[in-house]
């Protein structure tokens, strides 16, 4: 029976159009739900695009969409699958954008496609009563509701992460600002950790050589070649114009120093290249282990930077460390 396709001209006609729409329309829920997820819709287009047609020309040849059990387990199979993929997608992208709202729309997305596979297995098991029918249809309702709400705390929690993420880099050189590295200074400075500060020599002179571009351009790749030199848990900020500042937590007097030194044979290492012209800088470094509590953030990153002039004063491209007795109390 074709229940309330009969009351329209060429029922069979209509049955096909609402079929495809149903299984179509879960296709491109999923298309939309990898768009906003990780921008790669392209990728899926082509299953989105063949499998609801495969629904439809096995339904034409076999006509088993004319049957209302076959019919609904058939929409209710492809809905459950489409969900899920949906859900894969969201939870698949969550190392990309670290966003709370993925887990709970992914969480939603599944439970969707949990009943709505639950739903096909009762179907095919013919173990409906009316008031199960009623019971998942509402809970299908609380589910495209989630969604939607879920769907919109993404996009918001979303803008505010893009936000202030623009609002913590560095454009030039991709690396943080210093409103990024004050985010991730603990609240209180204390010992056993290093405060380097970092400026690179003779910069106005490459800025006349090579143009304000090329000087960009040097900028950007010393940058990404010291934040290749430090430990994941390091933090690295651009500080001013050629100046950078580094915190490298729980280390040791020892291992601070050695790796000051490898920052800097690092940055005289790198030949960058400038297009009609190669140029290796150099850069002169500032070091300052926090041996004692009380100073504030402020008060050792000054120091760094005057362990920084001294290496400059004494010839630039060397790390100069900042003597403990000379800290102020
Ligand atoms: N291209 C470029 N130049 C910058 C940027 N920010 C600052 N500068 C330039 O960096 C130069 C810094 O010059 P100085 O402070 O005199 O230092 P220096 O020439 O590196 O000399 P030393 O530090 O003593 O070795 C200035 O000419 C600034 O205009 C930037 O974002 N891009």
């Amino acid at each position: 029976s074709v229940t309330e396709n009969n009351l329209l001209p060429w029922p069979g006609f209509w049955l096909y159009i609402h079929f495809s729409l149903g299984i179509g329309g879960y296709a491109i829920l999923w298309l939309g739900l990898a768009a906003l997820s990780s921008h790669s819709w392209r990728r899926y287009r082509i299953i989105a695009f063949i499998i609801p047609i495969l629904w439809l020309l096995s339904g034409i040849w076999s006509g088993f969409v004319m049957q209302n059990t076959l019919r609904a387990a058939a929409f209710h199979f492809n809905s459950f699958f489409f969900l899920l993929a949906a859900s894969f997608c969201i939870w698949q992208d969550r190392h990309i954008e670290p966003l709370c709202s993925r887990w709970l729309l992914s969480l939603i997305l599944l439970g969707s496609a949990l009943l709505y596979g639950g739903e096909c297995y009762w179907i095919l098991a013919g173990a409906w009563t009316v008031q199960e029918i009623a019971w998942a249809f509402f809970a299908q309702i609380i589910c495209n509701f989630s969604l939607v709400l879920f769907v919109l705390t993404m996009l918001s929690e979303r803008a505010a992460f893009q936000l202030k993420q623009a609002s913590e880099r560095d454009e030039l050189t991709g690396i943080g600002n210093r409103r990024f590295l004050f985010a991730r200074l603990p609240p209180l400075a204390q010992p056993g950790s290093a405060i380097i500060m970092i400026d690179v020599d003779h910069f106005k002179r490459a800025n006349d050589t090579f143009g304000h571009l090329g000087g960009d351009r040097l900028l950007a790749v010393t940058a990404q070649t010291l934040q290749r030199v430090l430990r994941a848990v390091d933090v690295m900020a651009r500080f001013g114009g050629e100046e950078f500042v580094v915190f490298l937590p729980d280390i040791s007097t020892q291992d601070a120093r050695e790796m000051a030194e490898r920052l800097r044979c690092e940055a005289a290492a790198q030949e960058i290249d400038l297009g009609d012209a190669r140029y290796k800088v150099t850069i002169s470094i500032g070091l300052v282990c926090l041996d004692q509590p009380g100073c504030s953030w402020d008060e050792w990153i000054k120091l760094a930077d005057a362990a920084c002039y001294q290496a400059k004063q004494q010839g630039r491209n060397r790390v100069c460390q900042h003597q403990a007795a000379t800290v102020a109390p």
